[in-house]
């Protein structure tokens, strides 16, 4: 059943292209270009959506601005109120926006429904937490600090920081949408959206759920087009305040273009398991293939290296094989685990670090197979450091095998990686998890279980090439603000006597 672009979303689609969303309305660019969406596993054109001009860009950012003056004057519990409204459609309008996931980035039926229901409670989490967070300021008193009396008070609270651009990636398009837009509309901000080229029109029908639940004009907007011809214009607009990106290396060259605005960067990781002798060996293999192969590898915090103590390797490599013999390869449609990636080129990609371990000698678990973007789920052991895949992350179903003499062996290998987004560590041995925890250069490290940005309020941060900043509702909130202080200068000091 197509539910995509029917019903309440008939507005969104002009014929075969999906609309844009400005100053409150669904339009056709004026390029009268658009932009191809190819599913993964057709290969074939699946949706069109419009290839937004710079002059569009300059009308959506002028529009913002204005909304933005207006929105930061709304009552906070009614910014909430908004939020909660359009979390409550979005869930409501579960299936097409899953039906998008599914044809646009392969993503698994079931973990389609989840990612948007996920985002909903995202949403309400947000407006919750803003209401708490930024409804608090501060009282400071100067007679602290040596050399004054109590003759000023200092008021100081949060205010917002104007227009966020928000840029996320095609794995979490919805998700990593709305980690985005609920912190910086709760803070008073307007937004500006420039979906993933792969996850727009999943993009799209969840700005419509906003549209629905009755955000003023302009506060929030969504231009689509390819990130290299309309990417580099959006950030560094003069017009952007503030710029939230999760992806790739664009991120770093992103931060070496962008203005004075802060910046939030989420970007790449190659996430170490650390794997120990006195590990519960069942459960390091069922963390291993859920964290290394759900949606085919394609988490920024997928397992994407196993160190592994050399005398627990056999008995965890071939607990990991069965469990990826058992793995359904095939349709997402069909709720496979294994489905295809997202285009052509990642599985090349995917393929040349596979051929890379072949020609160096690495031990094949399984053959490696491939059916156009479908890759099947492969275990690389004996992987060695002068392998490209012991360093750069595949995001596909391919997950090398270091084996590791010593614990040190292991956190200098996590360690010399460029990235350091997240990484895990298996022991019974609480005192020693925290010792390596601690020598582990990530933003977080998970103690017996495998990496994972959720819950969506935890803090979610990567170190070094990782990215810039913390996510996590909270701190997302507090990041799309700035501190505003008033002082209060009496003529005389005056202390409270009771
Ligand atoms: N740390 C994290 O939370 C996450 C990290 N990642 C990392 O992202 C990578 C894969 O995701 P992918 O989506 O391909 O990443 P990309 O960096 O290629 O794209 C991310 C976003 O940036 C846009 N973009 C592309 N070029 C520009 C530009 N010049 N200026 C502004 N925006 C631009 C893309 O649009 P378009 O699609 O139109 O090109 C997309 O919306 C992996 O390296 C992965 O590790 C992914 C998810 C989460
Ligand atoms: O984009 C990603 O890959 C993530 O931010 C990871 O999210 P997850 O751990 O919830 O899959």
């Amino acid at each position: 059943m197509a539910l995509a672009g029917t019903g309440v979303f008939a507005e969104i689609l002009d014929g075969e292209v999906y609309k844009y969303y400005a100053d409150g309305e669904w339009r056709a660019s004026g390029s009268g270009k658009s932009v191809a969406i190819v599913n993964p596993t057709t290969r074939k054109t699946q949706y069109k959506v419009q290839a937004c001009t710079q002059e569009e860009v300059n009308k959506v950012m002028e529009a913002a601005k204005v909304a933005q003056k207006a929105w930061a004057r709304t009552p906070l519990w009614k910014r909430a109120e908004l939020l909660h409204k359009a979390a409550a459609i979005l869930k409501e309008h579960k299936a097409p926006i899953a039906e998008c996931l599914v044809k646009e980035i392969a993503k698994p039926a079931k973990d389609a429904v989840t990612e948007v229901v996920r985002s909903g409670d995202l949403i309400s989490y947000t407006a919750e937490e803003g209401v708490r967070i930024l409804g608090e300021g501060k009282l400071l008193v100067s007679d602290s600090f040596p050399g004054n009396e109590r003759n000023k008070y200092c008021l100081s609270s949060k205010i917002p920081l104007g227009v966020v651009l928000a840029i996320p990636p095609f794995n979490y398009p919805v998700n990593l949408a709305v980690s985005k837009i609920g912190p910086a509309l709760i803070a008073g901000n307007a937004l500006v959206l420039k979906p993933p080229t792969q996850g727009a029109v999943a993009a799209l029908h969840m700005v419509h759920c906003f549209h629905l639940a009755g955000f003023p004009k302009g506060l929030i907007s969504c231009v689509t087009g390819k990130g290299s011809e309309i990417g580099d214009f959006l950030t560094m607009h003069p017009g952007v305040n503030c710029i939230s990106f999760t992806g790739g290396d664009t991120g770093i060259a992103i931060s070496k273009k962008a203005g004075m605005v802060p910046l939030q960067m989420e970007l790449g990781g190659k996430d170490a398991c650390i794997v120990l002798e006195d590990a519960d060996l069942d459960l390091v293999a069922a963390n291993i293939v859920k964290g290394g192969f759900s949606y085919s590898g394609q988490r920024c915090t997928a397992v994407k290296v196993v160190l592994i103590m050399e005398s627990v390797a056999d008995a965890v490599v071939q607990k990991v094989n069965a469990k990826l013999a058992k793995l359904k390869v095939g349709l997402p449609e069909d709720d496979s685990d294994i489905t295809p990636v997202v285009t052509e080129s990642s599985a090349n990609f995917i393929e040349g670090l596979v051929m890379d371990a072949k020609e160096k000698g690495a031990t094949f678990c399984q053959g490696y197979r491939r059916e156009g973007n479908l890759i099947w789920p492969l275990l690389l052991d004996h992987v060695r450091p002068d392998m490209r895949i012991a360093w750069e992350e595949p995001f596909g179903p391919v997950l090398p095998v270091i084996r590791i003499n010593s614990v040190e062996e292991g956190i200098h290998h996590c360690n010399a990686s460029n990235f350091g987004l997240q990484g895990c560590v298996f022991t019974r041995d609480i005192n020693k998890a925290i010792l390596i925890s601690d020598a582990m250069e990530t933003g977080t490290v998970q103690i017996n279980s495998a990496p994972a940005r959720g819950p969506d309020h935890f803090p979610f941060q990567g170190l070094k090439d990782s990215g810039i900043g913390s996510q996590g509702i909270t701190n997302s909130i507090n990041m799309m603000t700035k501190v505003k202080s008033t002082v209060i200068n009496l003529p005389s000091p005056s202390y409270t006597m009771g």
